[in-house]
């Protein structure tokens, strides 16, 4: 337990951040490499624990992987080579690991137990462990496999087409990935488009994919070829200092080099529709992927109805987008988005707990919240769950709160963002 005190900050925020890799495209570098035939070398890599996760599941299985800060390096030597884990797998908290690893133990000749920690033994499995299953894979667990801890006996899988029931880019990318091993074609078809980082790196990789529309098609192939990675920014990460340059009064915020996946950036639409002064320059493409800068000021926002298709898109950000509705005039609705449900923990109760304590307007509904504001912030002691995201929405709330903020455990934040407190003094 790391328990954390803010002050009140009151005056303006300046300066320019470089916010840490992303964590899907971490993830994702990590286990393509390690599946890949030849060094992969990735940088500006997260070395947040979500990813440490994932590169030690691939060490277990016998893939040399060297870090050196945000650079590693992977001798990859395909996926015939992974050996049996000697012990069962611990992905902590990460629910990306588990669900992508699962899609990929299902198919290789290995027996392999996972588990994870207290919130991520509660999150649900069986959104992938079903579409797995019909693969041919068998997995064994609590509940019949709806809960970690896991079992699985990979073995020759056979490809499927499944049309996503949840929005899930988890999902998608678990079947995907056991797509690699499976016998003919395995198509997996979503009614609302959520990231799409694997299909960009599977194709980087040299995989046999194609994508038509909202549908995506991968054929076994023998051999994935080894590529570079250059990791953008966190866009998830830079909502943080986003939302703080756009209601903190005075200030001027740059974030550099941010990934632009259009599947990523439903947190800028949203700013802008709200009426944030924002500016994206030195728009580039990067291993297969859009980052740019982004500067933002702080400007008069108005509240808006944030639902449907962009609810993917920004479903990491919804926690400090509540924030930043509670500094806007009017009323914002965030609907569609039951998913935050079944994250970290429940971030709809986390959120209107938060923000109620801190003194916002605001109701949490089935699949979302209602925000009225705009209304002044006072400072209390709150609860982050034990859930990066809430931490951090939380230690941004303080910057325009009239008193102290404490948050009864911040040490979550080194989930996603190890350096997040160093970024925001830097600011102050
Ligand atoms: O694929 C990914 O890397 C992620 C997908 C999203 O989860 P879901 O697929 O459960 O929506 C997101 O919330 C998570 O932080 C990362
Ligand atoms: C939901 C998240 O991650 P995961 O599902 O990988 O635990 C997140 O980072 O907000």
């Amino acid at each position: 337990m790391v328990e954390v005190t803010l002050a009140p900050c009151n005056h303006s925020l300046s300066g320019e951040i470089k916010v840490p890799g992303d964590k899907s495209i971490s993830h994702r570098a990590i286990i393509l490499g390690s599946l890949a035939n030849g060094v992969t070398k990735i940088t500006n890599f997260l070395d947040g624990e979500d990813c440490l996760r994932t590169i030690h599941a691939f060490q277990s299985m016998g893939v040399p992987i060297t870090q050196e800060g945000s650079t590693v390096t992977i001798h990859g030597k395909g996926f015939s080579a992974l050996e049996e884990p000697k012990e069962p797998l611990y992905f902590g908290n990460s629910g990306t690991t588990t669900r992508l690893m699962l899609g990929i133990l299902s198919g290789l000749n290995l027996f392999t137990t996972i588990y994870g920690d207290e919130s991520l033994t509660k999150r649900p499995m069986d959104r992938v462990v079903n579409p797995l299953r019909e693969m041919n894979a068998t997995i064994d667990g609590r509940n019949d496999g709806k809960l970690l801890p896991l079992s699985i006996r990979g073995k020759k899988l056979r490809g499927i087409e499944y049309t996503l029931p949840v929005k899930s880019a988890q999902v998608k990318s678990a079947v995907l990935l056991a797509g690699l091993f499976a016998e003919g074609k395995t198509t997996v078809i979503e009614k609302i488009g959520t990231r799409d980082h694997t299909e960009n790196m599977l194709e980087a990789f040299g995989a046999d994919i194609t994508r038509n529309g909202l549908s995506t098609t991968v054929t076994s192939n023998n051999e994935l070829i080894a590529s570079d990675v250059q990791v953008p920014g966190d866009i998830s990460s830079a909502a943080f200092f986003l939302v703080a340059g756009a209601i903190v009064p005075g200030s001027e915020i740059t974030l550099k080099n941010v990934g632009l996946n259009e599947t990523r950036t439903g947190i800028i639409d949203v700013l802008i529709k709200m009426g944030a002064d924002l500016e994206i320059k030195n728009k580039r493409l990067v291993s297969g992927e859009w980052i740019g800068d982004i500067t933002i000021r702080h400007s008069e926002l108005n509240g808006i109805t944030i639902d449907g298709d962009i609810i993917p898109r920004l479903i990491d950000e919804i926690p400090i987008i509540a924030l930043l509705a509670s500094q806007a005039n009017g009323e914002t609705v965030i609907k569609d988005a039951e998913e935050l449900r079944v994250k970290e923990t429940d971030r709809i109760a986390a959120v209107v707990d938060v923000l109620s304590t801190l003194g916002a307007n605001i109701q949490g509904t089935e699949d979302g919240m209602i925000i009225k504001g705009k209304t002044p912030l006072k400072g209390g002691k709150v609860l982050a769950y034990h859930d990066h995201r809430i931490a951090m929405m939380s230690a941004i709330a303080s910057l325009v709160a009239n008193d102290h903020v404490t948050i009864d455990d911040a040490s979550s934040i080194s989930i996603s963002y190890p350096s997040f407190f160093d970024h925001l003094n830097s600011l102050i």
